[in-house]
């Protein structure tokens, strides 16, 4: 397949869905996963996808990251085809995946061992700096002096913190959250949403949040958009107009409320066969 010249349908975006059609399998296994899927992020923006269950999320999460390629259409990060050139991505998933047999300091300084250009720096010389950087944001998470502790000593809100700051550490251009608080208790998944609240605002990566929570959308992002299954696409793109920084009271007020209502609605009336149901 050709790879088109660097180019952007908006000035300002960073990640572009044009037209994207993506086809899991083949002949009687055919899952046609997504269709005429169009959809633009800003550099820098929080931007949440919501909707049913097998509705093309995680889908739209591996067309961004070049896990997987578009049956159709384009799919673009800052300008260029995705695989066209490497990008620093950082990722947190609703299982936190530590390595066991290392501490929670290793866990995180993981990613700048691996990725390029700081796989090279930690060879030669830059160890100690890179320990402070780790230790910089365990403290800003709440978990400063647990980086001698292994991922068991840990509950499973901190091992969650423990994987956002593994997800940012080399400072990536583009993070993606599928679900990472989906495992979390109510109270422990609320003090979670301020702490990313936090790192991305001080961070500002681009984010692209998959979540089945309304009310996480709804704190977390600057836009949500609302997905429908078989196919899917998206339909409903809107802003979140709250003020940041944001608090847990914002969520129970009847504007928040009043929201998080309408994009229920709207799932609900395009949720598949519910004439069935
Ligand atoms: N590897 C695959 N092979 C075949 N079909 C797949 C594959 N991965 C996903 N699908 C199908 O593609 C559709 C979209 O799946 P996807 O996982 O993107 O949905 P999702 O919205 O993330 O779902 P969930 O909320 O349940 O995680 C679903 O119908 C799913 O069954």
């Amino acid at each position: 397949m050709t790879t088109r010249p660097k180019r952007l349908l908006h000035d300002e975006a960073f990640v572009e869905l044009e037209d994207v059609e993506l086809v899991y399998g083949r002949g009687d296994k055919r899952v046609q996963a997504l269709t005429a899927t169009n959809l633009s992020i800003a550099k820098g923006d929080f931007v949440a996808l919501v909707g049913p269950s097998g509705c093309g999320k995680s889908t739209i999460l591996k067309l961004v990251t070049g896990l997987l390629k578009a049956s159709k259409g384009y799919v673009y990060v800052s300008g260029r085809e995705v695989g066209a050139e490497p990008m620093r991505v950082g990722m947190a998933f609703q299982n936190p995946t530590l390595l066991p047999w290392k501490t929670i300091r290793d866990n995180v300084m993981l990613p700048l061992k691996i990725v390029p250009p700081f796989r090279q720096e930690f060879r030669q010389k830059r160890k100690t700096e890179f320990r402070d950087r780790v230790e910089a944001l365990l403290k800003q998470v709440g978990l400063a002096g647990f980086g001698d502790k292994y991922p068991w000593q840990l509950s499973g809100g901190m091992m969650q913190r423990a994987s956002l700051c593994r997800a940012l550490i080399h400072d990536p251009q583009l993070l993606m959250l599928d679900e990472p608080f989906g495992a979390l208790d109510q109270f422990t998944r609320e003090e979670l949403w301020a702490i990313m609240q936090d790192l991305w605002m001080t961070r500002k990566p681009t984010v692209l949040l998959v979540t089945h929570d309304l009310k996480e959308a709804g704190f977390l992002a600057n836009r949500i958009c609302v997905m429908q299954a078989r196919p899917g696409r998206i339909i409903d793109d809107s802003v979140v107009d709250f003020a940041r920084p944001r608090n847990i009271d914002m969520a129970y007020t009847p504007e928040f409320v009043t929201m998080t209502q309408r994009l229920r609605e709207l799932i609900i009336a395009n949720r598949p066969n519910k004439e069935a149901a």
